[in-house]
C-alpha cells in the first residue's frame, strides 16, 4: 500500500483495471483475479522491492562447495538474504524502482525456481502456504483499490513519504502509515 500511495500513476492504472473487472459489483470475485494482469504484476513488484521475510530460514551446507571463489565448508550455516536479491542490479534493471511493468509478459514467478526473485523461499523449507498467502494478499488489495481511494493526511507530499525500513525479521515501515481512506464514487 505503501508503495502504491508513494506512486498515484501505478495506483491509478491499478484502480482502473478493478474498475473494468469489477464492471459496478459490490466486490471482485476470488475467480476474476485471474484476470488482473496488473495487479498480479503489483503484488510481484512490492514482493520482490519489500520482502517481507528478507532472510530466508538458515541451511547448513551437507557438501564443500566453492561458490563465487568462496569455500563453503561441510556444516557451514547459510544465510540468504532474499532481499538483496530481489535488488541485485545484476538481475533487475533499475532495482531501487517501484516498477510493477517489468512483470508484465514475464515468465519470473515466485515459486522457488526463479532464484533471482525469492519472497517466498525455495525448497524443502519454502512457504508452505505461499498460494494461500497470494490469493489473499491479491483478493484484498483488488477490492481494497477497488472501492476506495487513499490520500496522504496533513498535506505530506506522496513522493515525500518516509519509506525507511525498520528492523526485525520480517519487514515494515519504520514510521506508521498514515492515510485517509474515502469511497470511491460507484466503483468508478
Ligand atoms: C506475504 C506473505 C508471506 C511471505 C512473503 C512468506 C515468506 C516466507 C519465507 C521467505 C519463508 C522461508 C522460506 C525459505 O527459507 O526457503 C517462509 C517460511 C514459512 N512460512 Fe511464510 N510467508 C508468508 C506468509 C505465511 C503465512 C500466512 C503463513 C502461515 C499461515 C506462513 C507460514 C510459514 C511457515 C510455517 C514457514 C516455515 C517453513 C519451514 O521452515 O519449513 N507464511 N515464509
Amino acid at each position: 500500500m505503501s508503495e502504491l500511495i508513494k506512486h498515484p500513476k501505478v495506483m491509478k492504472k491499478l484502480q482502473q483495471e478493478a474498475t473494468e473487472i469489477g464492471q459496478g459489483r459490490s466486490m471482485i470475485p476470488e475467480e476474476d483475479l485471474e484476470k488482473m494482469k496488473y495487479l498480479k504484476a503489483v503484488v510481484k513488484e512490492a514482493l520482490r522491492l519489500r520482502a517481507p521475510l528478507p532472510l530466508l530460514v538458515a541451511r547448513e551446507a551437507r557438501h564443500r562447495v566453492n561458490l563465487m571463489g568462496y569455500d563453503i565448508l561441510p556444516r557451514t550455516q547459510v544465510i540468504i538474504n532474499a532481499w538483496a536479491i530481489g535488488r541485485d542490479p545484476v538481475s533487475w534493471k533499475e532495482p531501487e524502482e517501484f516498477m510493477p511493468e517489468r512483470f508484465l509478459n514475464n515468465p519470473i514467478e515466485y515459486k522457488g525456481l526463479h532464484y533471482e526473485f525469492l519472497p517466498f523461499g525455495a525448497g524443502r523449507r519454502g512457504c508452505p502456504v505461499l498460494l494461500f498467502a497470494i490469493v489473499l494478499i491479491e483478493h484484498i488489495l483488488a477490492n481494497i483499490v477497488y472501492k476506495f481511494n487513499f490520500l496522504l493526511p496533513n498535506s505530506v507530499k506522496d513522493v515525500d513519504l518516509d519509506m525507511t525500513e525498520a528492523n526485525g525479521v520480517t519487514i515494515q515501515r519504520k514510521s506508521p502509515s498514515l492515510v485517509v481512506a474515502s469511497p470511491r464514487s460507484h466503483y468508478m
